[in-house]
């Protein structure tokens, strides 16, 4: 398997042959990928079939990890999924409609699962408007990074409470509006000046009212902490979007990436020097996510994607199973959602994290700055 992630050599070999294969050429970029999609979510390809389609992807960079293993060995994409547990399924099938996907795999399970069919769709028509050549250009082209781990870890050392991830978040599925009157250049610069280490914003349009616009307005806006980019990432494609905009660190979410997805999308990361914050929510996630070579950052997030509901001794059960092997490892834990006093700073602290993740209860507030202190319960430093 892990040959198969050696990108670079796996993609010239079959660029090559691709680029032998006349009848692909000026092959429109969207049609070849619905066609790998319109047989990827159920059923394998048959072996002509594939071997075309393998070829005309490859040529345009456009297979994902577990897309290729699929392709390779013949397995569905929610096959290689579900044998790892991951309960969320992609539909594959991103011009078709609602009704037609439905028939097929039913309704959506739950709002994760629907967020990733739109999300399917989104990126499937990102790519039609920006192919991906075009972003790892911008990405190439954009000011280099920031050392969002380092931040975390120095924040950590010179306060003696967990880092501030402070988050930059409209609205959510599962509370609604939290602020009306939204400034995200206004709300991150008051989090910035109030000690947080990082700011994460939400692109996530559809469902927390985020957007990229965001991301770029506080990257521009003299902001100096790293920067989080907040999305449900299923594609490499939105990696380099969200580096060519500005992000230091991206969100990776082991309840919908297969490992191989997650290893490839941690080599990408790697080859542009940002930081991948792992989110596992449950046992068999984080023994899957300490299994990968390179993950330097977890976050374990209190609430289930798939449920809504927040349990913050989540934080707690995770870490008195693993906490050894993830500080030999010498991995910083991120406590995410829910985390209102101070006391449950101290909560999440005491069970081992370097790090939290807030967005509601401080975004809630009038002065979102000023709440800094107030879920401390005392003032950071800088
Ligand atoms: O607003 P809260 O409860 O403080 O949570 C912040 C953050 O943890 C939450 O927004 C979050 C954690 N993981 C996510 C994944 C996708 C979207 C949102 C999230």
């Amino acid at each position: 398997m892990e040959s198969l992630l050696a990108s670079r050599s796996v993609r010239s070999s079959f660029a090559a042959a691709a680029a032998a294969a006349a009848g692909t050429r000026g092959c429109p970029h969207r049609p070849s990928r619905v066609a790998i999609f319109a047989s990827a979510g159920a059923r394998p390809l048959r072996a002509g079939h594939r071997d075309s389609i393998l070829e005309v992807l490859a040529k345009e960079d456009m297979l994902n990890a577990t897309e290729l293993a699929q392709l390779e060995n013949g397995k569905s994409v929610n096959d290689i999924a579900a044998s790892q547990g991951i309960r969320i399924r992609r539909h594959c099938r991103p011009t078709a409609s609602l009704k037609e996907i439905e028939e097929e795999l039913g309704a959506p399970r739950n709002i994760l699962e629907k967020i990733i069919w739109d999300k399917e769709i989104e990126v499937a028509e990102g790519h039609a408007k920006k192919p991906l050549k075009e972003l790892t250009e911008a990405a190439s082209k954009a000011p280099p990074t920031r050392d969002f781990y380092g931040a975390l870890e120095a924040a950590y050392k010179r306060n003696g409470v967990p880092a501030l991830i402070a988050e930059v978040k409209k609205a959510s599925p599962s509370r609604g509006v939290l602020r009306e009157n939204f400034n995200p250049v206004e709300i991150a610069k008051a989090y910035e000046k109030n000690g947080a280490a990082c700011l994460s914003i939400l692109t996530d349009e559809k469902y927390f009212q985020g957007s990229f616009e965001n991301l770029e307005k506080v990257r521009s806006s003299g902001a100096k902490c790293p920067l989080l980019c907040k999305e449900f990432v299923i594609d490499k494609w939105q990696i380099y979007n969200a580096r060519s905009k500005g992000a230091d660190a991206i969100l990776l979410i082991a309840a919908v990436l297969s490992d191989l997805d997650i290893k490839y999308f941690l080599r990408i990361c790697e080859e542009l020097r940002m930081t991948a914050l792992i989110e596992v929510h449950d046992e068999r996630e984080m023994e899957r996510v300490l299994n990968i070579n390179g993950v330097k950052l977890i976050g374990i997030n209190n609430r289930s994607l798939e449920t809504f509901v927040v349990d913050t001794s989540n934080t707690k059960m995770l870490l008195e199973k693993h906490g050894d092997s993830i500080r030999e490892k010498g991995i910083l834990v991120v406590g995410e959602s829910g985390l209102f006093t101070p006391d449950d700073v101290a909560y999440v602290q005491s069970a081992g994290v370097s790090a939290v993740l807030v967005g509601e209860s401080l975004v809630k507030q009038e002065d979102p700055g000023r709440a800094i202190s107030g879920l401390f319960g005392k003032e950071l430093l800088h």
